[in-house]
């Protein structure tokens, strides 16, 4: 039998339209295919029209308010904060939320960037820890925290939208990363669309929300940041490539990302709730479930006497894919008191949720 996965970084690609998505590729490839005569960089921040869509398909989805100028593309969010890091000073100092992203976390250490973490609290980022730490630059996750799940509320977004208009040098990275996926809660707008300060750099990809592999993901700079990104960068080439470029385009102009966006939705909701059902019927009060109102993964904490290490041990035996809060731990020595898991549910089949489960209990209580 094959593994089963718990993974929050896996999206089940059966579900993909691949179909749609060959159509699409093959009219940009019939109507577009002189586009694919240039080594992109004639388009440095992505093709234009390409821009338009995003901007446009932002405004309805987010309430993102920016001009495809303002937006440059990029081969995942990584390469993006390279480029962004290049355009601030080099001793203003980075704070990240933590638990948080590690990803982010190392690239920024290898690029000597001073980075701080900051704790959390219910409604997400401390605005007491970030006065605390004094950083010029936060990255935040408001959508639903990475890996907590927390959504930050409206309250709590213009109150760090107020912090970052007290100094001229402050700016807030709003990763808008697993944006696509509410349960209950209602969307609330992002920070980038709350902004009058011209404070916030947007992030946002289509890893989650269409496949990880495509690699297209976006930021969007406040003009300041964009006049010194065309001065300082002009000789740097775009790193998506054409193709999935004007794939994308025709993707989501075309409509077939709306309708697999609120097919997934269903899809995820569904996955979620019988997911969450059957955990509290075999764990009981011994589980506790935080971060459910959306994206693609909760976190589960357990009453149990065996070790973090000896429970992932005994998953790998039983072919269960299960990942632990640990390796979101930045700088903190953030002890959870009990052992806690990410747990993803977009690559878990209904079919599987039960034996997941119960190889779960198995690597835990058995
Ligand atoms: C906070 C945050 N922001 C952005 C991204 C996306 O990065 P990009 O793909 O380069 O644009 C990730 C991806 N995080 C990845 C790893 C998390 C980890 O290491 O624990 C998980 O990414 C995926 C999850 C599900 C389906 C597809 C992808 C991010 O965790």
């Amino acid at each position: 039998k094959g593994w089963l996965s718990f993974s929050h970084m896996s999206i089940d690609r059966t579900l993909f339209p691949f179909e749609n998505w060959l159509k699409c590729e093959h009219q940009a490839l019939k109507m577009r295919q002189n586009m694919l005569d240039d080594d992109s960089s004639r388009y440095p921040q992505g093709i234009r029209s390409v821009r338009q869509t995003i901007a446009r398909l932002l405004s309805i989805t987010r309430g993102v308010k920016c001009f495809p100028e303002q937006i440059i593309l990029g081969s995942g969010t990584q390469i993006l904060l390279q480029i962004l890091d290049g355009l601030i000073e080099e001793n203003k100092v980075f704070a990240l939320e933590e638990p948080g992203y590690q990803r982010v976390y190392r690239l920024l250490e290898t690029l000597r960037r001073p980075v701080e973490t900051v704790r959390l609290d219910v409604k997400g980022i401390s605005i007491e820890a970030i006065r605390r730490i004094n950083p010029s630059v936060v990255y935040v996750t408001p959508s639903h925290q990475f890996p907590t799940g927390i959504v930050m509320p409206i309250s709590r977004r213009i109150q760090l939208l107020n912090w970052a208009s007290e100094q001229a040098d402050r700016y807030i990275i709003e990763d808008d990363y697993d944006s696509e996926f509410k349960y209950q809660t209602d969307a609330i707008p992002c920070l980038q669309g709350l902004d009058t300060y011209k404070r916030v750099i947007y992030f946002g990809t289509f890893s989650k929300s269409l496949l990880p592999g495509l690699r297209i993901s976006y930021m969007i700079l406040p003009e300041q940041l964009l006049r010194i990104a065309r001065t300082r960068f002009s000789f740097l080439m775009q790193t998506c490539n054409v193709l999935t470029q004007i794939t994308l385009q025709q993707f989501i102009d075309s409509g077939f990302y709306h309708k697999h966006i609120k097919s997934m939705r269903q899809i995820y909701e569904t996955r979620r709730t019988r997911l969450i059902a059957a955990m509290r019927v075999q764990f009981g009060a011994a589980i506790k479930i935080y971060g459910i109102n959306a994206g693609l993964h909760f976190l589960a904490e357990f009453d149990t006497k065996r070790s973090m290490d000896e429970i992932l041990n005994r998953a790998a035996q039983e072919k269960l894919e299960l990942y632990s809060l640990e390796r979101c731990v930045l700088k903190a020595h953030y002890f959870t008191k009990k052992p806690t898991f990410i747990i993803g549910f977009a690559n878990l089949a209904n079919g599987s949720i039960d034996r997941a489960v119960q190889l779960l209990y198995r690597a835990i209580y058995q």
